[in-house]
């Protein structure tokens, strides 16, 4: 698991609690020379300034470098204080429109993801179960409001790319009404049927899900007599540097006076907060007096400024004399360039807290020789500890301590020395304005990188740096997988450096393909934020010294990116590429255009109409029309979207196409590709039955159009002679997809829909059931081209489900079914959906190698050079003889719906 630290976005969040109206004040344009000058200051005095020489080792230090780092960018940018007032208004406005709570989740997505993470992340989780008693009691409306304000948020995060979800609840059942035809097609679940109902989240889960968040930054309090004031860092001292004084050490600042001990602080401190009735923790109460202050900071930071200032230069004059005050203070800019600027400036850094070490017995490292117990000494470690459990031991240059600052609550964990330790602290105003400024140039930073990526480059600069303000950075390392193919995604991006490798399984051999490199300022995440959340390809990171990538969520790329051309179709692959062609060659048509030749069917809503365009003889449609009031009142709104989707992204030869929509008050239309050979069930009724290699050809195509469906996990669930339409070849593809479906990978779906004859058990059970209720249909059409009729069949739907339920083994074959045909109808047909041919390990392809498919030639079928059994006689573009005569519709218009519920249509 990577934790991820975005100090940017916590900054945002604390400063917006803490009173931007005075951010424009730190910006004033001397403020800014001067601070370059302090690390120019800084910078110069290393070698040569014993008094300062700790602070000097420390701006070399990493924990230093943060703050230096920040000032030399800030200058390296140059920005006007125009240019920075803009920033800060873009980032006020943005503010505006979100509550604070979604300022400290840093977005509703990003905390919705964050404390399911959290229920999987040691780091925070370990209290789950304790969020409730572990809380302060809500004392007044004011105490409550600061409660819920700084949600327990924080900006370690977690892979992205791994997000656990709960079911879906089940889709509603609904009505079709019922077909012309003898197997009808069925919405409606048998009265016997166990009915599911949704899967509700135990209200255990929910209390900890909409608690999780609160767990880790909740109400722990510091076992650091430390200031909440402060952001800790823990010094790693420089070998190459002149040693600290040994002694004596320097006099440790009164509010830490003693060695930290985990027996006295966290322990206590924890009891008292779990019993707020005997009294007010001395915690709590500095915790509400801290509140007062922040919220009278927020309406005056800038008189706080001035009032820190006077007190900062009255505690330089009284602090040890060996720390200069322009180190000590990091000096107002008097001190440093003795010109005198009217803006105050933060404390910078305050003298180096020197915490004593605690002997840890049992530490077989400081318990032996005195060599190495000075090496200890020298790490400088300090352990973190919550409720007196171990957490972890730091050393190095760390920071410590900016939870409780950036989400205004107590401390989270408890910070014991374990080594002598020096530590670099930092004041919640310096902190956050530090902080506020390096989300600044870090937004300046991400929109100068997008304005360089040609996808971005067009975008409005204002575009550019919503865009900015809501990036995460995130890092990974060689081998990391990024994105998994399958795995449920929120979130897209762009690569700010590195190398990423995008490979796909593939469904039969399950191996990785590779397809693609990637590099900076490539992007890739969009997939499964346009689809149905489940990532389409892995995303490896390749390069050795790994991948930096920007991440933006859902939210924000639906709002921004979602609808540029080049981030929607970059990656298609073949079939999609030649798809959208295919539309766009129908972009133009317009209803008025068509011109209806005859009717070739007549379906649930409607008709389907043989059309010609006006103008263009030389080829013919099928124009599906439905109407809007008979979907609505059977509720197959969901459905008819559905077909639409399906139909018109399928590029497959097995399956009809689907060109173009339209509609208007009363209908809506599909324009298809028409299949002028009729329907198979016409020719089976004429014909009787099928013979074995008849059957077999008619299978494989059905065979075929499902590996094709099923691959991108959709569902058919109304397989049937009449849904199969001959084109003039004698191919078979398959039309109406009114029950098809996009299932997430490895997910069941609950709607009670098909044809009586051709349901599954589990669906008749409403057990759940996925694409392998498609396998069960693929044995009865066998059978039924077979024999002519199908193996479950009774006088009504009810009979018909009790004897699907006596399964097939109850179900005598007659003679002319072969050995292999009813071996193959019955390993098909099984009860139990998880051993049905096709739905095992070797997928689709094991009904391909079955034996009664011996000899079959697929390369064939699939080249369309196979020779089909049946040759339809069409005459030419407009000949229906293949189809029954209809009479005109007796219901006449049926009423407008202008509800707009088909906008998508
Ligand atoms: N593309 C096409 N080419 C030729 N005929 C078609 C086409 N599409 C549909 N038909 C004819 O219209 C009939 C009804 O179409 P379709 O099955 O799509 O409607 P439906 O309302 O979904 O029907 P059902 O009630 O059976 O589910 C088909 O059985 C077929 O005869
Ligand atoms: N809560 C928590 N804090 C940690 C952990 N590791 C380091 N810390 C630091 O411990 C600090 C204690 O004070 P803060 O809550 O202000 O900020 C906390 C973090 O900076 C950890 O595992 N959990
Ligand atoms: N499906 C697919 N995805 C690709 C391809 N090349 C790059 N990708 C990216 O890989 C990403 C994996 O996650 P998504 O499915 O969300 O979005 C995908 C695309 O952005 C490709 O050829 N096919």
């Amino acid at each position: 698991m990577k934790i991820k630290h975005y100090p940017g976005k916590a900054v945002d969040a604390s400063l917006s609690l803490e009173g931007s109206s005075a951010m424009g004040a730190l910006y004033e344009e001397n403020w800014l020379r001067a601070a370059n000058q302090a690390n120019q200051a800084i910078q110069a005095s290393q070698p040569t300034r014993p008094t300062s020489s700790k602070l000097i080792r420390q701006s070399s230090s990493a924990g230093s470098s943060f703050l230096i780092e920040g000032i030399s960018a800030l200058s390296k940018y140059q920005m006007t204080l125009e240019n920075i007032r803009q920033l800060e208004q873009q980032s006020r406005d943005k503010r505006i429109v979100s509550t604070i709570k979604e300022l400290n989740g840093y977005r509703p997505s990003a905390l919705q993801h964050h404390q399911q993470q959290q229920m999987h992340n040691g780091w925070v989780a370990e209290d789950q179960d304790e969020i409730e008693e572990i809380r302060p009691p809500v004392e007044g409306k004011e105490k409550s409001a600061n409660l819920q304000e700084s949600p327990a948020v924080n900006h370690y995060v977690l892979d992205p790319t791994e997000r656990p979800r709960f079911p879906r609840p089940r889709q509603q059942f609904s009505v079709k009404p019922p077909s012309l035809r003898r197997s009808q097609t069925m919405s409606q679940p048998p009265s016997f049927a166990t009915l599911r109902s949704p899967q509700k989240i135990s209200s255990k889960t929910q209390q900890n899900l909409s608690n999780s968040s609160s767990s880790a930054y909740s109400t722990f309090s510091s076992a650091a007599e430390d200031s909440q004031d402060q952001v800790v860092i823990c010094q790693q001292p420089q070998r190459l540097m002149a040693p600290p004084p040994r002694e004596p050490p320097p006099e440790p600042p009164k509010r830490v006076s003693k060695p930290l001990s985990r027996s006295q602080t966290s322990v206590q401190r924890y009891a008292t907060i779990r019993m707020p009735n005997q009294s007010m923790s001395s915690s709590r109460s500095i915790g509400r007096s801290r509140d007062s202050n922040a919220s009278l900071r927020r309406h005056s930071l800038e008189q706080a400024i001035k009032e820190l200032k006077l007190e900062e230069e009255k505690e330089v004059r009284q602090k040890s004399p060996h720390i200069s005050p322009a180190a000590s203070s990091n000096g107002s800019s008097k001190d440093l360039n003795g010109e005198g600027f009217c803006i105050p400036r933060p404390r910078l850094i305050v003298p180096v807290h020197t915490y004593a070490r605690r002997r840890r017995t049992g530490n077989l490292k400081e318990q032996s020789s005195g060599g190495q117990e000075e090496d200890a000494e020298k790490d400088g470690r300090v352990e973190v500890s919550r409720e007196g459990k171990y957490l972890s031991t730091l050393s190095g240059a760390k920071v410590l301590g900016e939870l409780a600052i950036l989400y205004n609550c107590q401390r989270t964990a408890t910070i014991t020395a374990i080594t002598e330790c020096n530590l670099w602290a930092i004041e919640r105003q310096c902190f956050q304005t530090i902080m506020m400024r390096t989300g600044l140039i870090r937004q300046a930073e991400y929109s100068d990188f997008l304005k360089s990526v040609p996808i971005f480059k067009d975008l409005a600069d204002d575009t550019l740096i919503k865009i900015s303000d809501v990036l995460e950075e995130t890092h990974y390392q060689r081998g990391d997988y990024i994105v998994r193919q399958g795995a449920r995604g929120d979130t897209f991006f762009i690569i700010s450096k590195g190398k990423v490798r995008v490979t796909i399984k593939q469904q039969d051999t399950q191996e990785e393909k590779f397809i693609r490199m990637l590099g900076k300022g490539d992007f890739f995440g969009e997939k499964a934020l346009q689809g149905d959340d489940l990532r389409t390809a892995n995303i490896i990171c390749e390069s050795a010294d790994g991948v930096s990538c920007l991440v933006i969520d859902r939210e924000t790329f639906n709002q921004l990116i979602s609808n540029l051309d080049e981030i929607k179709h970059r990656y298609d692959d073949e079939g999609a590429m030649e798809r959208r062609k295919i539309n766009e060659e129908f972009r133009d048509i317009n209803l008025t255009d068509l011109r209806v030749i005859a009717t070739l069917g007549v379906g649930g809503f409607g008709r389907v109409e043989l059309v010609q365009t006006n103008g263009d003889s030389s080829r013919s449609f099928a124009l599906k029309q439905m109407k809007k009031s008979q979907i609505v009142e059977t509720r197959q709104q969901q459905h008819i979207m559905s077909e639409k989707e399906i139909m018109g992204e399928a590029n497959c030869q097995f399956i009809v196409k689907l060109f173009k929509t339209f509609k208007d008050k009363k209908y809506l239309y599909m324009l298809m590709e028409s299949c002028l050979g009729g329907e198979l069930w016409t020719i089976l009724r004429d014909k009787g039955n099928f013979d074995d290699s008849t059957t077999r050809f008619y299978t494989a195509c059905v065979v075929e159009a499902f590996d094709y469906l099923h691959s991108r996990n959709i569902i058919y669930r109304d397989l049937k002679p009449e849904n199969l339409l001959l084109n003039e070849r004698g191919y078979v593809k398959l039309v109406d997809f009114g029950f098809a479906k996009k299932l997430q990978t490895g997910r069941k779906t609950w709607t009670f829909c098909g044809t009586p004859e051709y349901v599954a058990p589990e669906v008749i059970l409403n057990r759940g059931h996925d694409i392998s209720a498609d396998y069960w249909s693929l044995g009865v059409l066998m059978f039924e081209l077979l024999t002519g009729t199908p193996p479950f069949t009774g006088s009504d739907p009810m009979r018909t489900y009790n004897i699907i339920l006596k399964g097939i083994d109850a179900i005598e074959f007659p003679r002319n079914i072969t050995r292999n045909a009813s071996n193959l109808i019955k390993k098909l047909c099984r009860d139990n959906p998880a051993e049905r041919l096709g739905y095992q390990r070797g997928g689709i392809s094991e009904i391909q190698k079955h034996k009664w498919f011996d000899g079959f030639y697929w390369w064939g079928l699939q080249n369309c050079t196979l020779e089909p059994p049946i040759k339809p006689a069409v005459k030419s573009v407009v000949d229906t003889t293949n189809f029954d005569d209809y009479p005109a519709d007796p219901e006449g218009p049926p009423p407008d719906d202008v509800t707009g519920w088909d906008k998508d249509f």
